[in-house]
């Protein structure tokens, strides 16, 4: 039986370049969500490390075997919610093997994982150029995972710009897309809320995102504002740039509400749309 509401906390850690020490912040924090009340936790995209390709195979690990996995999941077992870490993963970073994952763990039980699936390939020229691709391989699947509360689904920050993620996980009963990401100076202000709204609106389901807080003396400064966004593309809880742990109340039953108020889902044409993928270029 699914509950039909839960807490849900975000995590916008203050990651540095040691490991350790990202870890047991990142576990003292799980704990204190927990103490408030949170059932459901997310950590951002690169929560045990900097982000950065120059970083990532030196910090990726295997998957289960891992120490943030090890850690992570005792966390999750102490505090009793549901985990949503984001890592690295390797088997052989000398092969250029090494993907972007975001893990979920219950208990001590790994009970998901996605692997990012888009790149964060982009050049704004003067502004920013970013080559995920040098270094990490793309994930080939999506993830939906059941929870207490649900179905639920998984991207990786720049998932987040393509809408299909969603739009699939909303036809297959998800009532949540949690997105850990790390937007940057540039494409934080145009794109971020935009986007985890324009996904909410869009598919009726609740967004979640979840960055890590910017540090200025980082090679990568990241925007934050992790925030919580409803149904029916309203924020419900957000924050800043600076480390902060965002809590939203998650009422499942504004689901129904704004479906059945604003019946999108019943009235696609896909008799018109048949196939979008067909016809793409
Ligand atoms: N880590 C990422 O995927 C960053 C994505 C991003 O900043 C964007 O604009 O998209």
């Amino acid at each position: 039986m699914t509950s039909n509401s839960f807490k849900l906390a975000c995590i916008q850690l203050a990651v540095g370049s040691n490991k350790r020490t990202n870890l047991d912040r990142a576990k003292g924090k799980i704990l204190e969500a927990a103490r408030e009340g949170a059932n459901v936790v997310v950590l951002p995209e690169c929560f045990n490390s900097p982000y950065g390709t120059q970083y990532f195979a030196e910090y990726a690990e295997s998957i289960p075997e891992g120490e943030s996995v090890s850690v992570l999941s005792q966390a999750a077992k102490e505090a009793k919610v549901l985990l949503v870490p984001f890592r690295n993963e390797t088997k052989n970073p000398a092969n250029c093997t090494t993907h972007a994952l975001c893990i979920i763990l219950k208990a001590r039980e790994l009970i998901a994982t996605h692997r990012k699936i888009h790149l964060f390939d982009i050049d704004i020229p003067g502004k920013i150029r970013f080559q995920e691709s040098d270094i990490l391989k793309p994930g080939n699947s999506l993830t939906i995972f059941d929870t207490a509360y649900g179905k639920m689904s998984i991207g990786i920050c720049y998932d987040m710009r393509f809408p299909e993620l969603a739009m699939i996980a909303a036809r297959k009963a998800c009532v949540m897309m949690i997105y850990p990401g790390a937007f940057n100076m540039i494409t934080g202000p145009l794109h971020w809320e935009l986007l985890q709204r324009a996904r909410a609106v869009d598919n009726q389901l609740f967004v979640a995102t979840c960055s890590p807080a910017r540090d200025m003396n980082a090679t990568y400064n990241a925007w934050g504002h992790s925030t919580v966004v409803d149904p029916s593309g309203q924020i419900i809880a957000t924050t800043e740039h600076e480390e902060a742990t965002v809590y939203a109340e998650i009422d499942l039953q504004q689901l129904q509400t704004v479906r059945q108020s604003i019946p999108v889902s019943m009235q696609r044409r896909f008799d018109i749309y048949v196939d979008v993928a067909a016809n793409a270029k």
